[in-house]
C-alpha cells in the first residue's frame, strides 16, 4: 500500500490537510502520514523527514502565503526549499499554496483552499495509482481551485 505525507500549517486559515486527506480517502486506499507545523518555511524539512523516516512515496506540502510583501518574499523561499528536498529525495512533494489575496473575500478564500487542497489531492492520487489518468490530461488547463482554462484554441 502506497504512503502518502500530508503537511500543512497553522498559519493558514483553512484546515487544508484536513480537506486534502478526506480526498484521498475517497479515491484510494493508502497509509497517510500528517504533520502540522508553524508556516510554509518550515514545510520544506517537514516533508522531508517524512520521505525519509516515515517512508513516503509522495507527500502534499499545504500553506497560504499571507497577502504582505514580507509573505510572498516568504513563500517564495518556502517554493525553493520543497523543490530542494525533492531533488535531495528524488520525491514529489505536490505544493499546494493558496495566496491569501488570491481570494475577493474570506467565502471564496474558504472555497479556494478546500477546492485547491481536494484537486491536488485528486492529481496525487492519479500520479501514484492512476498515471495514464494524468496523461489523458496533459495539454488540458487544468487549474486547481478556480475553473480549468481548457486547451488553447486556434
Ligand atoms: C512573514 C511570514 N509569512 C508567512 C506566510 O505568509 N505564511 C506562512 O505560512 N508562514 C509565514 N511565516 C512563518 C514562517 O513560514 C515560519 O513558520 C517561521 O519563520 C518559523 O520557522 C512568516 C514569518
Amino acid at each position: 500500500m502506497a504512503t502518502i505525507g500530508v503537511v500543512d500549517t497553522t498559519f493558514a486559515r483553512f484546515n487544508m490537510g484536513k480537506a486534502a486527506i478526506a480526498e484521498i480517502q475517497e479515491n484510494m486506499s493508502a497509509k497517510i502520514v500528517r504533520r502540522t507545523v508553524p508556516g510554509i518555511k518550515d514545510l520544506p524539512v517537514a516533508a522531508k523527514k517524512l520521505i525519509d523516516e516515515e517512508g513516503c512515496d509522495i507527500v502534499m506540502a499545504l500553506g497560504m502565503p499571507g497577502s504582505k510583501e514580507q509573505d510572498k518574499i516568504c513563500a517564495h523561499e518556502a517554493s525553493t526549499g520543497i523543490i530542494q528536498a525533492q531533488l535531495m529525495t528524488n520525491t514529489h512533494i505536490i505544493e499546494v499554496f493558496v495566496h491569501e489575496d488570491e481570494a475577493k473575500d474570506e467565502n471564496e478564500l474558504v472555497f479556494l483552499m478546500d477546492q485547491r487542497s481536494r484537486e491536488h489531492a485528486l492529481n496525487v492520487v492519479k500520479m501514484l495509482a492512476r498515471p495514464e489518468k494524468m496523461i489523458k490530461e496533459a495539454g488540458t488547463g487544468q487549474r486547481q481551485g478556480f475553473e480549468d482554462v481548457g486547451p488553447a484554441r486556434i
